[in-house]
């Protein structure tokens, strides 16, 4: 079966904040965006990868491939409003059958394991989502008050998110809501069942200047 990933990077960045896209940030002197690229190419040189980048920084994406000798085949879309309108968008590139990933561009330190598990385990599950365990206490507030939940009860999303194509194609005809905050959202709105499947801690994504530290050490402690 063929094999997409959708590698998502159209978003605004506002909680990271600063003049460069935090997609083009560089850790360990290469750009984010690029390390995420590049650890799906290496789990399958055959996946066809669609990147969605918003279209005023496609040209500076290209001039940062070229400075980089950057040269893994992909296609390009443009970015949406929302992460609903970016998927939408990569996915009018994929052609079915097939399974179809999702993963934020953000998320460079994904691992090959999990990477092969959730395209694995889709071909038979249809959806599948990485999840890694809450390991702080967890309280639910209500307006004047707040609660302890059970944290076994709770599971975190990671991405990459992996579908079969026909069936994420149709989820995304739906209407957007705000709801909608990953794939796995979008497919249950269709009364689809999910599979979960571990996730790795690492799978950070970089949202916040906090992260970014992670993100440096991460990869300090990955050259070690
Ligand atoms: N319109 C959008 C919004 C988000 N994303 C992507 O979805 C992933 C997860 O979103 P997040 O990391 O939160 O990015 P932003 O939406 O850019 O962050 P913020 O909410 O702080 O602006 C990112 O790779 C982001 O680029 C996207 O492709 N298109
Ligand atoms: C898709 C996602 O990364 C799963 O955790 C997350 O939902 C994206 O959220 P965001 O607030 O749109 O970044």
């Amino acid at each position: 079966m063929n094999r997409y990933v959708l590698i998502v990077a159209g978003g605004k960045g506002l909680r990271m904040g600063g003049e460069l896209p935090k997609q083009f940030l560089s850790i360990g002197g290469k750009p984010v965006l690029m390390r995420t690229l590049e650890v799906f190419y290496g789990c399958d040189p055959e996946i066809q990868i669609i990147l969605v980048l918003p279209r005023n920084q496609q040209e500076y994406w290209e001039r940062l491939c070229r400075e980089f000798h950057f040269s893994l085949r992909y296609a390009m879309a443009d970015g949406g409003e929302t992460r609903f309108h970016s998927v939408k968008n990569g996915l009018a590139l994929v052609e079915t059958p097939a399974l179809v990933g999702v993963h934020d561009g953000v998320r460079p330190f994904v691992s090959p394991e999990v990477i092969a598990r959730c395209y694995e385990l889709a071909a038979e599950k249809k959806a599948v989502v990485p999840v890694v365990r809450v390991v702080e206490t967890l309280r639910r507030l209500s307006r004047d008050d707040s609660v302890t939940v059970k944290r076994d009860d709770y599971r975190l999303v990671q991405t990459p998110q992996v579908f079969d194509a026909k069936l994420l194609k149709k989820a995304y005809e739906q209407t957007y809501t705000p709801h909608f905050t990953d794939d796995a959202s979008v497919v249950e709105a269709l009364g689809e069942s999910v599979f979960l499947t571990a996730g790795n801690r690492e799978n950070i994504k970089i949202t916040t200047p906090f992260d970014l530290k992670i993100a440096v050490a991460l990869m300090q402690s990955c050259s070690i």
